[in-house]
């Protein structure tokens, strides 16, 4: 175990995932310097995970995806200074658009959760008509991505617009508009995948994780091309100790692997440096907006994974993140909306705005 943890380290120094002054090293009586602990994602992996092979770990994986459910969680309070630190976009739209005057705003979409509401079967997550017409407008408006974990190919199968950009397995998979978009000329044939060398060590992980979580009900294992999901929805709450344990067991072989967790959800992606966050700045820049004052991303999720995202807005000053979330969460986003429902709304009245304002 300690050795899995240190060969995961050193890669993630290698490929500068992590730098040093994230690793704590465990400077014991005998003078050890070796990295005993060190933040590894969203998961603490100290000393007694490795004690115990894994099992604070496991623990700690399971005690997060219960406090982040539904079950679990408050809905914010209309005075809670959360609220107030992530108010409403809707209700904020005006401020909204005064601080994206005279930019070009450039739309990112997360997909479930986002423009499909969350439900118990992923192969099942469909987008209304309604939302899909939204989006549809919205693209003849701004240049517009679709952000998604899944494979692109699966994404693009519920939303079904040739007019978007889309970034699939977590952005690894990033392509252009396959039909003509007055954005196009700059981005002809975008073709972006950074992790094609991680595509049999997934599809293996994948068909593994299948056979693996075979004697658990509920459990699903989806292939996300570049990356693969395991999901915890349809689980009874009292195996997911155990379904976490088989996922482990699988992934303590393949050290080039990461886990992150998501909605009732663990994810296996390769270790590189690549997230949503660096999607954003790669389509930025493909579509000529490289260190540009005059360009504003609105970005909306609801996830996770969305945060690298809000953060590259963040620490940019750059556009802005909406988070959407019926609880408080800890996020790096500045505004907030509720559901799907609301992110609609939103959308309908930047088109709305955009039609009235380019006649002027
Ligand atoms: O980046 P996203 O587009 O938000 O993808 C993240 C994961 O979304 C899907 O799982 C989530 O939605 C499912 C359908 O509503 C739900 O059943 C599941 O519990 C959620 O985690 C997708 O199936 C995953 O592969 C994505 O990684």
């Amino acid at each position: 175990m300690v050795r899995y943890i240190e060969e995961n380290i050193t890669k993630m120094l290698e490929t500068k995932i992590i730098s040093k002054s994230e690793v704590l090293y465990a400077g014991g009586d005998d003078g050890d310097t070796s990295p005993a602990t060190k933040v590894f994602q969203d998961f603490q992996i100290n000393e007694e995970d490795v004690g115990r092979g894994g099992g604070g770990l496991i623990r700690s994986w399971v005690d997060s995806m219960r406090a982040c459910s539904p079950s679990h969680l408050k809905p914010f309070n209309k005075q809670s200074s959360w609220i107030k630190e992530h108010p409403s976009a809707l209700n904020m739209f005006e401020e909204i658009l005064h601080e994206s005057e005279g930019k070009q705003i450039v739309m990112f979409l997360d997909y479930d959760g986002t423009l499909s509401p969350i439900v118990d079967d992923p192969d099942r997550a469909f987008m209304s008509n309604k939302m899909r017409n939204t989006v549809r407008k919205l693209a003849m408006c701004f240049p517009t991505v679709i952000v998604s974990g899944r494979s692109r190919e699966k994404v693009y199968s519920f939303v079904k617009l040739t007019e978007l950009y889309y970034a699939g397995s977590h952005g690894m998979d990033i392509k252009g508009p396959e039909q003509n978009s007055k954005y196009k000329k700059k981005t002809q044939s975008l073709l972006c995948q950074p992790a094609t060398e991680f595509l049999p060590v997934i599809s293996e992980v994948y068909m593994k994780l299948v056979e693996k979580t075979k004697s658990i009900q509920g459990a699903k294992v989806e292939n996300n091309k570049f990356c693969a999901s395991v999901h915890f929805r349809c689980v009874d709450e009292n195996k997911w100790s155990d379904l976490a344990h088989l996922v482990r067991s699988v992934l303590k072989n393949y050290p080039k692997l990461m886990l992150t967790q998501g909605r009732k959800v663990l994810e296996i992606r390769p270790i590189i440096k690549w997230d949503k966050g660096k999607a954003l700045e790669f389509l930025l820049e493909s579509l000529g907006y490289e260190n540009c004052t005059h360009v504003f991303p609105i970005y909306i999720g609801d996830d996770r994974t969305d945060e690298d995202a809000f953060k590259i807005l963040r620490d940019k000053k750059q556009g802005l993140g909406i988070l959407v979330s019926k609880y408080a969460k800890e996020t790096n986003a500045s505004y907030s909306l509720q559901e799907p429902d609301e992110v609609m709304d939103f959308l309908e009245r930047l088109v709305e705005w955009k039609n009235l304002t380019s006649g002027e």
